[in-house]
């Protein structure tokens, strides 16, 4: 049967109507979460197991900034995560550093818990962010990563525990452990990389201290040969 112009355009109009109105409920609110540290301590892999759910068989030195998304289940209500993946090369991030901090809702520090270099850089990386992040206070994560090669190295190598929480207390932040290789089985619940979680809180915190944690991510365990071996110092 043939339909008059007029209401032909009408329902048009009112599928279109419906179709952005179904695409305004589905929208997800969005947090964006920058990861910041030196090159190598292993942001992309930690994102990657975050993301996609496995240890990638082959990284490159980030140039700029790698984007990657995580929904999440938080009380009922899907979320996403937006993670900005950020090179840790001077020469690859310098132009980027303001969009980086730009509109963000956490910062993740990272360093290498087998690369004593790495940790004390820390200091510069938390006093750009001061520098970037304007008129509001963003929560902020120390991660230490690369857990999973401790037991092979001497303790005069690496970063131990307490050093990095007390860090984590002087700077305000939540500290976590963790390894984007191989990450305490025990930890793993959904299959993908995922949620933070506490391993064993270090002390309560109260109004005056600062909330700080040892934990891991939940990850999986799956083992993927690293390409070739990263030497820090
Ligand atoms: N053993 C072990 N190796 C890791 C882990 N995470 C990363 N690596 C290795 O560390 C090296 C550097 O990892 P990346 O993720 O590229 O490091 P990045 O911080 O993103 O480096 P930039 O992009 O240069 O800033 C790679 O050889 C990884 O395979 C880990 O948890 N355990």
């Amino acid at each position: 049967p043939s339909v008059c112009p007029q209401l032909r355009r009408q329902g048009a109009a009112n599928a279109s109507l419906g179709s952005s109105f179904s695409s305004l409920l589905s929208r997800h609110r969005t947090f964006k979460v920058v990861v910041i540290g030196d090159s190598g301590v292993g942001k992309t892999c930690l994102t990657h197991r975050l993301c996609a759910g496995e240890f990638p068989p082959r990284v490159e030195a980030t140039i700029g900034v790698d984007f990657r998304e995580r929904l999440l289940d938080v009380d009922g209500e899907k979320i996403k995560l937006q993670l900005w993946d950020t090179a840790g090369q001077e020469r690859f991030r310098k132009s980027m550093v303001q969009h980086y901090y730009r509109n963000v809702h956490a910062v993740l520090f990272v360093y290498d818990v087998t690369c004593p270099a790495s940790f004390s850089s820390l200091t510069s990386w938390v006093e750009e962010c001061r520098q970037n992040v304007h008129g509001h206070e963003v929560p902020r994560f120390l991660v230490g990563n690369k857990s999973d090669l401790r037991a092979a190295l001497s303790l005069g190598c690496q970063v131990h525990q307490e050093r990095a929480l007390s860090f984590a207390r002087a700077h305000n932040m939540m500290f976590f452990e963790t390894s984007a290789k191989s990450p305490p089985s025990k930890m793993s619940r959904d299959g993908r990389g995922g949620e933070a979680a506490p391993l064993k809180r270090q002390k309560r915190p109260s109004a005056g201290d600062p909330p700080a944690y040892s934990g891991s991510f939940k990850v999986t365990s799956t083992r993927i040969p690293e390409k070739e071996p990263y030497v820090c110092c």
